[in-house]
Parts: C-alpha cells; sequence; structure tokens
C-alpha cells in the first residue's frame, strides 16, 4: 500500500487535532495565569530570591496536579457541558475523547503531579495539592448544582496553588502568605460574577445554581463582585506593609490604583448589570490580576 503525501499531512493532522484535544481537557488559558501566580508566590516567599530548580519543580508539580483536576471536572460535568452552549464543543461533550480516555489521562496526571511534588518540593506541598485537587473535583464540582456558595468554595480551591508555591521555598506561612491567599480569593469574585451573568442563560439551562440564576435582577452578583472588589483592594497593600524596601510606597500606589479602577468597573456592572458592564468586569480581572502579580514581582527589586 503507497502513502501519498497528502495522505501522510492528513494522519499528521489528525494526531494534532487530538493532542490539542487532550491540553484543551487541562484548561490551558487558567492554568498559565494559575502558574505565573504560583511562580510570583514562590518570588514574593523569598524576597525575591527564588531557589529557581525548587521553583520549577513546583510550578512542574502543580501544572500536573492542576491539569488533572481539570480533566476530572470535565469528566464530571460531561453530560452538563452538553447542555451549555459555552462548553458543548468540549473534548467530552462533543464525543471527540472518550470518558474512558480522558478519566485515566486524568489519573495519570493527577498521580505523577502528586508523586512529583513529593519528590521534588515536599510532602507539605504535594499534601496542599491533593488537598486542592479533592476540594474542586470532590466538593466545587457538584457543588455547582446545589448551592450558589459553590464560588467560594472554587474560589479557595483557586486560591490555595499560592501557598504551594510558597511552601515549596521552605518559608513558613506568615501574614504576607494569608495577604496572597486573599488577594487570589477575592479576586475570583468579581471575575466570576462577571461571567455568571454574561452566561447566566447557559448555567440555567444545565441546571448550575450560580448567583445571577438564583437571582435573575443581578443585584446579589454585582454586591459579591464590590464587597470583594473592596476587600480586595484593602488586602492588596498587606504585602507592602512593614518591609524596610524603597519601594513600599510606591507599590502601595499602584496595587490602590489597580483595586479601585477594578472596583468602579464593579460599581458600573452592579448598577447597570447589563452583558456589556459584565464583559468589562470580566476584561478589569483579567488585566487587574497579572498586573498585581507584577507590582507584587517589581517589590524587591524597586
Ligand atoms: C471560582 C473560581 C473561578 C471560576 C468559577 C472561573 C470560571 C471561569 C470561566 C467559566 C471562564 C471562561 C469564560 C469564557 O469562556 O468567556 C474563565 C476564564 C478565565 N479564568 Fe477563571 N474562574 C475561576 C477562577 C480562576 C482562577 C483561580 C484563575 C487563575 C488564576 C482563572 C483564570 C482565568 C483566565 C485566564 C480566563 C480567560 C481564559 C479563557 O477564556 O478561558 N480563573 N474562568
Ligand atoms: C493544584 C490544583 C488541583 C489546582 C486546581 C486549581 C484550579 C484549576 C482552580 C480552578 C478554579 C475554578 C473554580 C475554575 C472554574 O471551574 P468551572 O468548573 O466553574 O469552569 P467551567 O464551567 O469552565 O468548567
Amino acid at each position: 500500500m503507497s502513502t501519498t503525501p497528502l495522505a501522510l499531512e492528513e494522519r499528521r493532522a489528525g494526531r494534532l487535532a487530538i493532542v490539542a484535544d487532550y491540553v484543551e481537557l487541562t484548561k490551558p488559558k487558567i492554568a498559565v495565569m494559575l502558574l505565573t501566580a504560583v511562580a510570583v508566590s514562590g518570588c514574593v516567599a523569598t524576597w525575591g530570591q527564588p531557589d529557581l530548580l525548587r521553583l520549577f519543580h513546583a510550578i512542574v508539580g502543580t501544572a500536573l496536579v492542576a491539569a488533572s483536576s481539570c480533566v476530572w471536572n470535565q469528566w464530571i460535568e460531561r453530560r452538563f457541558d452538553l447542555l451549555m452552549k459555552r462548553t458543548r464543543d468540549r473534548p467530552l461533550p462533543s464525543g471527540r475523547i472518550a470518558g474512558n480516555s480522558a478519566a485515566l489521562f486524568g489519573v495519570v496526571l493527577g498521580s505523577v503531579g502528586v508523586s512529583y511534588l513529593a519528590a521534588t518540593v515536599g510532602w507539605l506541598v504535594a499534601a496542599i495539592g491533593a488537598a486542592t485537587w479533592l476540594l474542586y473535583v470532590v466538593v466545587y464540582t457538584p457543588m455547582k448544582r446545589t448551592s450558589p456558595w459553590n464560588t467560594a468554595v472554587g474560589a479557595v480551591a483557586g486560591a490555595l496553588p499560592l501557598l504551594m508555591g510558597w511552601a515549596a521555598m521552605g518559608t513558613p506561612f506568615d501574614l504576607r502568605a494569608a495577604a496572597l491567599f486573599a488577594i487570589l480569593f477575592f479576586w475570583q469574585f468579581p471575575h466570576f460574577m462577571a461571567i455568571a451573568w454574561i452566561y447566566r442563560k447557559d448555567y440555567a439551562q444545565a441546571g448550575m445554581q450560580m448567583l445571577p440564576v438564583v437571582d435573575p435582577t443581578g443585584l446579589r452578583a454585582g454586591r459579591q463582585a464590590i464587597g470583594a472588589a473592596l476587600a480586595l483592594t484593602l488586602v492588596s497593600v498587606v504585602p507592602f506593609l512593614n518591609a524596610p524596601l524603597d519601594g513600599a510606597p510606591w507599590c502601595i500606589a499602584a496595587a490602590l490604583f489597580l483595586g479601585v479602577a477594578q472596583l468602579l468597573v464593579a460599581v458600573r456592572f452592579s448598577v447597570r448589570r447589563d452583558d456589556k458592564s459584565a464583559r468589562r468586569l470580566l476584561w478589569a480581572s483579567l488585566i487587574y490580576l497579572p498586573a498585581m502579580l507584577g507590582v507584587l514581582l517589581a517589590f524587591p527589586i524597586l
């Protein structure tokens, strides 16, 4: 049997498409932001002088465990994802990847990830990784269908990886570690209340109890976005207090500027409660976090 260049090309494209589907299962865009935050946490824990090899191991291990959690989250939700426009073309609901293959992929990623963390950066980091996995997959994912408090649980799971980056450096947890956790915890409310509003019809159709589903006026979602954006602004100055570094006033000013800017966008969303203001708030959140991480990173070198 002869193989034409065209047939070879088609086979290659097919293989690439399968790889792309497996990558999509791991929610790579969220992972990039999350792993950036983990790296910054390692830098803050060591005043800008992390052990680069340990940081590398923490990032690789966290990436594997986080990827596993996202695969399992999508495996559990494969039938509900089919009911939502935003998610119905994902690899599992669309049938491009079989359920068993995804489940196996998730098991391998998770067990390799936790073992890798334990072997390279220690049991504490591996234990936080395993606890985060359980919280996201076993508690948050089913809770999306039972209570609007699911977002608070998801936000704990989203913020815990920061403590993995911190603990990987061997630095004991202190007020600054708590402040980093709080920054990422509170950030997720404006971020997600905007998303939950934009996709409220999707979520309602799939039986997801998000705040704009149980309160279609959007008043509660707006209030949560404002409250959390305010708390975030206040807590974002804590890492720069009591530090004998010249850059502290600049970093405090930058953190307040970013926080107040996002707060104003949250207020606008809360007042208008329309798709345009929600999209603006989502964008503001996606700009705020990398910018705030940049300020944290710059602090020791200013
Ligand atoms: C309660 C917690 C969270 C929920 C429920 C949530 C949910 C979502 C959803 C549904 C999207 C897709 C929006 C769209 O398709 O238009 C999204 C986007 C995004 N999220 Fe989150 N998220 C949470 C926490 C986080 C965390 C902790 C990070 C990283 C630090 C993160 C980073 C991102 C990024 C970078 C995007 C834009 C990329 C994309 O469109 O997929 N999120 N989030
Ligand atoms: C180390 C480790 C295990 C880290 C896991 C961290 C992690 C992935 C947190 C995710 C935060 C979160 C709630 C995302 C949205 O999921 P969703 O199910 O609401 O999003 P979807 O509707 O798009 O599937």
